[in-house]
């Protein structure tokens, strides 16, 4: 068996594989041109091989199930080239940062190519990514079978059409809060625009890491022009590049170009994997036919248009034309309603499913990543909710999000790292802040260090307590609250208490 992941120390091997794909790449670039291979393979990475079987990985669903129907042949066909006891390839869908593992790095394709910019800069921390993986997660795999001419003509006919809306993702059901409101109020009011208005806002280009609700807005304007009897079409870029090249493959590229010329409103998603030149090119056309034409266009991105390292200096340009407005990350109380809003939801289906406002709060407080985590705990919520029959509480919430919140959380600081810093800090023993003796020198380091705990970690009151020498959760509290009040009023103990949050997170 031949691992690409594992063979990363073995370094002879890993060159030789890294070589391998390389001349892959470039057989399949000469085999498909340089547009489509940048346009569909250049973010593809070989994970692994054994038992005949080539594990490759893309980061989107879209580019898997586009390059299985369409050039899984031509690849299987590339790949025993170099490795003839390859028999079957097996595409999965991988979180947009993974570090490449055995495969080349772009940079390496790019300077052995001397060709296009392969590489998708992803901006997505390991956080983000988790959230991502977990959101697009796909079933077990299956090996490429290959497609039907029937079902692939039917995908195509609804490529040209757009991407397919999800109806959940409506300007009703997007909350407002102070990271979003000017990204929020720019969408309503682009796509509440009579055809007459003539915005300042062309290119409206809304920018923002992952999860922060990009898709949302944009899904929500397509939603709002459609029912103004608006022409809208709604594309990621991929679907965008699909388009494109099937337009050009069957020659009907001039009615698809018409088709894009002549709506009234281009929503275009995940700008940042336009790939390919001729392909910019039209974009640019079809940006510049629609702006002319006072049409509205609504791009969004991981980054703002300045940081779009692979796309031409012409169509940056353009997007930094109109409107650039970022979406922020979310502050706990938009996590609240973004919560609420998902719980009320869950309970049209679910009517039973009670989620008190302590388990929003502990949640909201908990996951402050993206609205994808989110969505995920409340998934969790729902299943435990289920699967238990008992109401929901804090402690039984902590239990169903740990997993999230471990994948989440960049520093995890133990309640047992602060007890000591604590007992250091104020020169008495780690077992003395465990201990039952209630003198005035152990007492208040006890209580900074319950009330660090409840600050610094997720554990609940109860979870506290019981590593505070088994005390009871209104100890913790207690002590939380006292603390409280005691730095409100004093200022060197509310220095004293920074100081060690400080250290800690370090
Ligand atoms: N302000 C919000 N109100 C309600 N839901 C939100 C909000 N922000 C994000 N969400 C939800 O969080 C999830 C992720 O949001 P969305 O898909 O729009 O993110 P994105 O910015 O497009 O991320 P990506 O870059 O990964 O595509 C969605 O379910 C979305 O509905």
């Amino acid at each position: 068996m031949l691992n690409l992941r594992t063979s990363v120390n073995d370094k002879s091997q890993d060159r030789g594989d890294s070589e391998a794909w390389m001349r892959i790449c470039r057989r399949l670039r000469a085999d498909v041109g340089e547009d489509v291979f940048s346009s569909w393979f250049g973010r593809l990475e070989l994970d692994s091989l054994s038992d005949g079987t080539a594990a490759l990985s893309v980061p989107t669903k879209f580019l898997k199930s586009w390059i299985q129907s369409h050039y899984a042949e031509k690849l299987l066909a590339a790949l025993t080239s170099e490795f003839p006891m390859v028999k079957r390839l097996v595409v999965t869908i991988r979180s947009s940062n993974r570090p490449p593992l055995g495969a080349p790095a772009r940079a390496d394709i790019e300077d052995e190519e001397s060709g296009s910019n392969l590489s998708q800069g992803a901006r997505k921390t390991p956080t983000q990514d988790a959230a991502a993986s977990g959101a697009r997660g796909f079933a077990a795999q299956r090996p490429y079978e290959p497609q039907t001419a029937k079902t692939r003509a039917e995908g195509e006919a609804d490529i040209i059409a757009g991407s397919p809306l999800d109806g959940r993702l409506t300007f009703s059901t997007f909350a407002a809060g102070r990271s979003n409101q000017l990204a929020l109020a720019a969408a309503q009011r682009v796509a509440a625009a009579t055809p007459e208005e003539r915005l300042p806002y062309n290119p409206l280009y809304l920018h923002a890491s992952v999860g922060l609700g990009k898709t949302h807005l944009l899904q929500a304007v397509a939603h709002m022009a459609q029912t103004m009897s608006r022409r809208v079409i709604y594309l990621t870029a991929e679907r965008f590049m699909y388009g494109f090249v099937s337009a050009l493959k069957a020659q009907t590229a001039i009615a698809f170009k018409e088709k894009l010329r002549g709506i009234d409103i281009l929503v275009i998603d995940d700008i940042q994997f336009l790939q390919g030149k001729s392909i910019q090119q039209e974009f640019c056309h079809t940006l510049n036919a629609l702006i002319d034409a006072h049409r509205q266009i609504v791009i969004a991105a991981d980054r703002p248009p300045s940081e779009l390292e692979s796309l031409d200096e012409r169509v940056r340009s353009r997007l930094a034309g109109g409107l650039c407005v970022e979406i922020g990350g979310l502050d706990e109380q938009l996590r609240v309603r973004i919560l609420e809003g998902r719980i009320a939801a869950a309970k049209h289906a679910h009517p039973n499913f009670e989620v008190p406002s302590a388990v929003t709060a502990f949640v909201a407080h908990a996951i402050q990543t993206n609205g994808r985590d989110l969505d995920g705990a409340v998934n969790r919520l729902l299943a435990h909710a289920s699967l238990n029959g008992a109401p929901l509480e804090v402690e039984t919430a902590e239990l169903a999000i740990r997993d999230l919140v471990r994948a989440h959380d960049p520093k995890r600081i133990k309640i047992e790292d602060i007890q000591k810093l604590v007992a250091t800090h104020f020169n008495v023993s780690r077992a003395d802040i465990l201990s039952s003796r209630r003198t005035a020198n152990v007492v208040r380091p006890r209580q900074i260090a319950m009330y660090l705990s409840k600050a610094l970690t997720l554990r609940s009151l109860p979870e506290i307590g019981r590593r505070f020498g088994g005390r009871d959760h209104t100890t913790v509290l207690h002590a939380v609250r006292k603390i409280d009040g005691l730095a409100a009023k004093d200022g060197a103990l509310s220095e004293e208490i920074e100081l060690l949050k400080r250290m800690l997170m370090e």
